[in-house]
């Protein structure tokens, strides 16, 4: 029988990575698990290597230091055993543009934008050369919604959806399979770090029902999955009008509406 691969997951100490672990573990995956908190990612290993028998490795970084985050690099790098990279470490803050401080905005594009740029880098040439590999990418349905006013966070979400669709062209000739995945609400502890009362809100999701729609989503191959989405058609119109956009811009003249000479 074909040995499954390991599968790499970022943030997999709670939330949505925890689930992940649980998830591809009990589809028989060996599991790294990634996060800064050593002692829940040791008791999530310990509970999954006794359900289901994996083999369960972890890795304590901060994923916005530069230095911990290379030690992940090169376990993507170095690893072929990994066949899977869940990009899902990030997190969510507070307040509005100017009352966030550029020290604060700084860090949380460290962790939402560079990190899961850098092992995106370090892992797709791996991947590419086998002719195989998944990545997963956790975005957000803020990263659609400027209206939001969660700008910095929404911006890095948006990053996530660029990212993955590119990824997903450039490598998927080359037998890489990348995936965004685009939650909504969601019951974690990021409602705390972003200043909010998750048990104050409607419409939220729970963090299981979630990952197990996002694997319906990566067993189809989806680019794009958004869990809490009814209607797929919706999505579709959005790419269709988008890409109606693109062959109207090659023009050698500004457009008649911004011409004022005429
Ligand atoms: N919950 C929601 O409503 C939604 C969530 N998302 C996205 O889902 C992903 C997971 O979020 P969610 O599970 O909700 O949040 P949680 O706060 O529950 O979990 C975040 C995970 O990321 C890890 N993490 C946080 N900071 C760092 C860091 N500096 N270095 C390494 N790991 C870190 C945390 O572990 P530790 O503290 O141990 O480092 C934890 O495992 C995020 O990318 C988020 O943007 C998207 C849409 C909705
Ligand atoms: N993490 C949530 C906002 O804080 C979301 O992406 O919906």
């Amino acid at each position: 029988m074909a040995t499954l691969p390991s599968v790499l997951v970022t943030g997999a100490s709670t939330g949505i990575g925890a689930a992940y672990a649980d998830r591809f573990a009990r589809r028989g995956h060996d599991l790294v698990l990634v996060a800064r908190n050593r002692k829940r990612m040791e008791a999530l290993a310990a509970r999954l290597r006794q359900e289901t028998g994996v083999a369960v490795d972890i890795v304590e970084a901060d994923l916005t230091q530069a230095d911990e985050l290379a030690v992940v690099e090169a376990r993507l790098r170095d690893d072929a055993h990994i066949g899977i990279l869940i990009n899902n470490a990030g997190t969510a803050i507070g307040g509005s543009f100017i009352e966030q401080s550029t020290d604060v905005v700084t860090r949380l594009l460290a962790l939402n934008t560079t990190a899961m740029l850098r092992l995106c880098s370090a892992v797709a040439p791996r991947f590419a050369q086998a002719g195989e590999g998944a990545i997963i990418n956790v975005g957000s349905v803020v990263g659609l919604a400027p209206e939001f006013a969660m700008t910095v966070y929404g911006a890095t979400k948006a990053f996530a959806l660029f990212l993955s669709q590119g990824l997903g062209i450039e490598l998927g000739p080359k037998g890489v399979y990348v995936q965004a995945v685009l939650p909504a609400a969601t019951r974690t502890e990021i409602w705390e770090h972003a200043g909010a009362d998750v048990n104050s809100m409607t419409g939220v999701m729970e963090v299981d029902d979630l990952v197990d729609a996002a694997l319906v989503g990566f067993d189809r191959r989806e680019a794009v999955t958004i869990p809490p989405l009814p209607d797929v058609e919706q999505w579709n119109a959005y790419q269709a009008a988008r890409q109606a956009i693109l062959p109207n811009t090659r023009q050698d003249q500004a457009a008649a509406r911004y011409r004022t000479t005429d």
